[in-house]
C-alpha cells in the first residue's frame, strides 16, 4: 500500500475524494448547487457573522455526510456486492447521518432566513391569491 509521504500530496488525495465524489454522487452535485444559492442569500440578507457561521456549519455538515456516506457505500461494495444484513445496516446509518444533517439544515434554515422571506412571499401571495 503506497503511503502519503508529503503534506501536498495528502492535500492531493483529499480533493481528489472530493472531485471523485462530485463526479460520482447526483446527490453531492445538489448540495454543492444549494450551499452556492444558500450562500448567496445569505450575502444578499445581510446575516451576522454568527448567523453566517451557523448557514456554513449547516451546510458544510451536509456536504461532509454525504462524503462519508460515499465512503461507506463504496467499502461495503468492495466487501460484498451480495446481500447481508450487516452492509444494509451500515449503508443504512450512513444514509441515517445525512438525513440528520438534512434537518439540522432545514431547521438552522428555517430560524435564519423565514422572518427576512416572508415579507418578500406578501406582494406574491396577493398577486397570486388575492389576498
Ligand atoms: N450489499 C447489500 N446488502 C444489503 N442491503 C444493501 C446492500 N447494498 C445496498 N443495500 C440496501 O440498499 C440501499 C441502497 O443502497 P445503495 O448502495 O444503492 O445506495 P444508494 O441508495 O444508491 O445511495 P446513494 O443514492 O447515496 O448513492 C441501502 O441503504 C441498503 O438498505
Amino acid at each position: 500500500m503506497k503511503k502519503a509521504r508529503t503534506l501536498l500530496e495528502s492535500f492531493v488525495y483529499a480533493v481528489s475524494g472530493v472531485l471523485y465524489s462530485l463526479k460520482t454522487q447526483r446527490n453531492l452535485r445538489i448540495h454543492f448547487l444549494t450551499a452556492f444559492l444558500v450562500m448567496a442569500a445569505s450575502r444578499y440578507f445581510g446575516l451576522s457573522p454568527l448567523e453566517l457561521a451557523a448557514v456554513f456549519f449547516a451546510v458544510s455538515l451536509v456536504i461532509i455526510t454525504e462524503m462519508i456516506n460515499t465512503a461507506v457505500e463504496t467499502t461495503v461494495d468492495m466487501i460484498t456486492e451480495r446481500y447481508h444484513p450487516l452492509a444494509r445496516i451500515a449503508k443504512n446509518v450512513a444514509a441515517g447521518a445525512v438525513l440528520v444533517a438534512a434537518l439540522n439544515a432545514v431547521v438552522i434554515g428555517y430560524l435564519i432566513f423565514f422572518d427576512r422571506i416572508r415579507p418578500l412571499l406578501f406582494p406574491l401571495q396577493k398577486a397570486l391569491f388575492g389576498r
